[in-house]
């Protein structure tokens, strides 16, 4: 293949809910027909992240207990991670990871989990609850509709810089009340859909991998990859 991209995959071992691995499958589907070829290296608890080492990031969702183990670990990645992030590097985060991108996250048991705060979303918990279910989101600037299913006792509201990956059409989203769900921050993509969500909104991937595309080959022309059509897969 011509072109070649490096991915991270975040805590691939612990962060790794209903099947959101299922989103580098979905990666490597489409960077195939893009003509393009990922090494996907797995980079979790002491392992080294350096910015310029990767081109694509992948954060799975996880369970409180991971959470908390990740939530440590990851403080020794934040000058790196927050590098990647401010110069342009895609990145898609699922749930437990949308959160740990953010300033903190409250577990359900009420235990307040530091995030490295590259992006400026906090996570407060609910009251014995869950939102649970399917979930239609609607991005304002694309028109792009989105599929989707939640499960998640955490509570995001955005801050300054984020916008929604979409509007709530139908389901719970970020936290129940102000209609958004998700977060885009330069080439960062955020959401509480597992799915996993790529392989049902091959829009979001070929968002990630042309972003990637002409971040590392500038010079390049990526109109055929561009016109790759996207099948409705939900
Ligand atoms: N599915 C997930 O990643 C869950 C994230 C987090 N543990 C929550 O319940 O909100």
């Amino acid at each position: 293949m011509t072109y070649e991209l490096n991915v991270a995959h975040l805590y691939g071992n612990l962060m790794n809910t209903y099947g959101d691995v299922g989103n580098i499958l979905a990666l490597k589907y489409y960077a195939k027909q893009m003509d393009v070829h990922l090494n996907v290296k797995v980079v979790s608890l002491e392992e080294d992240f350096q910015a310029a080492d990767y081109d694509l990031a992948f954060f799975g969702g996880g369970q409180d207990f991971e959470q908390t183990i990740v939530s440590q670990d990851i403080q020794t990645k934040k000058a790196e991670l927050t590098k990647f992030i401010e110069s342009g590097g895609p990145v898609l985060a699922i749930c437990g990871g949308f959160q740990l991108l953010g300033h903190y996250y409250i577990g359900a048991n009420g235990e307040k989990l530091p995030g490295i705060g590259a992006l400026d979303h906090y996570t407060l918990a609910q009251d014995h609850n869950r939102f649970i279910g399917d979930i239609v989101i609607k991005n304002q600037e694309t028109g792009e509709t989105y599929h989707g299913f939640e499960n998640h006792q955490g509570l995001t509201y955005l801050g300054a810089g984020e916008r929604p990956l979409g509007n709530v059409v139908s389901g719970k989203g970020n936290n129940g009340e102000d209609g958004t769900e998700g977060a885009i921050y330069k080439n960062v993509y955020c959401s509480y859909f597992h799915g996993p969500i790529l392989t049902r909104n091959g829009d979001i991937a070929k968002h990630l991998l042309i972003a990637a595309l002409k971040r590392k080959f500038p010079e390049a022309d990526f109109s055929q990859q561009e016109a790759l059509p996207i099948p409705a897969t939900f």
